[in-house]
């Protein structure tokens, strides 16, 4: 059983150029609740555009981003900051701060930077940590003492400390040792399929990607050329994905 329901992603006709250069040339991509879209593509091809427009860090040229109904492209109000308040993000670099402790970074957006009761949120960033295969004593070290590996996974549980009902990950595994790798796989299927969390994930990782998607859509040149479940993705019969899952450049 669930113990909600994730958000629902729709972006209809989203187009983005920088200067004369088309980046996004008419994205439209659909998530369900409670389901896990895995966007697959090459360099280049507008992946991590795509998500901060979904993000609001980069304004649209043109198209809707609707999140449970609300348009993220309006100007900013109390329904769009509503909708932020439940969205969770994973970050390539991990983006912590390196000025305090991790426990600190793990609870810091709960605490909106405020000290408050540090003996609680002390003990939340543990059980965070335990989630994602760290030890208690993780807790106490800032993030430059730890390995680049290890500050991967206190970024996913600073991510899921908040309880985001839609969640986005940029490249979760790269850089990590296949078992590593395998820890934040199972993570983000069971906060799909456990917490009835929405997940839309970017990665080149195919084994990644066949383990953690319900379903995968393909960017390339700025739109979706394909887009199905990923038991179809072996058979899509579409040569753009053909190459890319199999990695050919011919
Ligand atoms: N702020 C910007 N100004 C100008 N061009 C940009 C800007 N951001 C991205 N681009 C261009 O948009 C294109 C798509 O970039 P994007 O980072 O979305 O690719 P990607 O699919 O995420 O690639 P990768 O897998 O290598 O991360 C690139 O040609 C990039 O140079």
């Amino acid at each position: 059983m669930t113990e909600r329901h994730g958000s629902s992603l729709e972006i209809a006709g989203l187009r983005k150029s920088f200067d004369d250069k088309i980046v996004l040339d008419g994205v439209n991509l659909g998530v369900r609740p409670g389901e896990s879209l895995v966007i697959i593509g090459g360099s280049g091809a507008g992946k991590s555009v795509l998500l901060k427009c979904i993000l609001g860090l980069i304004q649209p040229d043109s198209g809707t981003i609707l999140i449970d109904g609300v348009d993220m492209t309006d100007q900013r109000s109390d329904r769009t900051d509503a909708v932020r308040e439940r969205i969770g993000m994973l970050f390539q670099g991990g983006a912590l701060f390196d000025s305090m402790p991790v426990w600190r970074n793990i609870t810091f957006a709960l605490t909106q930077g405020r000290a408050r009761d540090s003996k609680k949120m002390h003990a939340l960033a543990i059980e965070m940590l335990e989630k994602v295969g760290l030890e208690p004593r993780v807790a106490d070290l800032r993030p430059a003492e730890i390995s680049g590996g290890m500050q991967k996974r206190v970024a996913l549980a600073r991510a899921i400390a908040a309880n985001p009902d839609l969640i986005f990950f940029d490249e979760p595994t790269t850089g990590l040792d296949p078992i590593r790798a395998n820890t934040i796989n199972q993570l983000i299927r069971g906060l799909v399929t456990d917490l009835g969390c929405t997940a839309v994930t970017i990665t080149h990782d195919m084994a990644s990607a066949h383990h953690i998607a319900d379903q995968v859509a393909m960017l390339h040149e700025g739109r979706i050329v394909w887009a199905g479940p990923v038991d179809q993705l072996d058979k899509s019969g579409n040569e753009l994905v053909d190459r890319f899952i199999h990695g050919r450049t011919d």
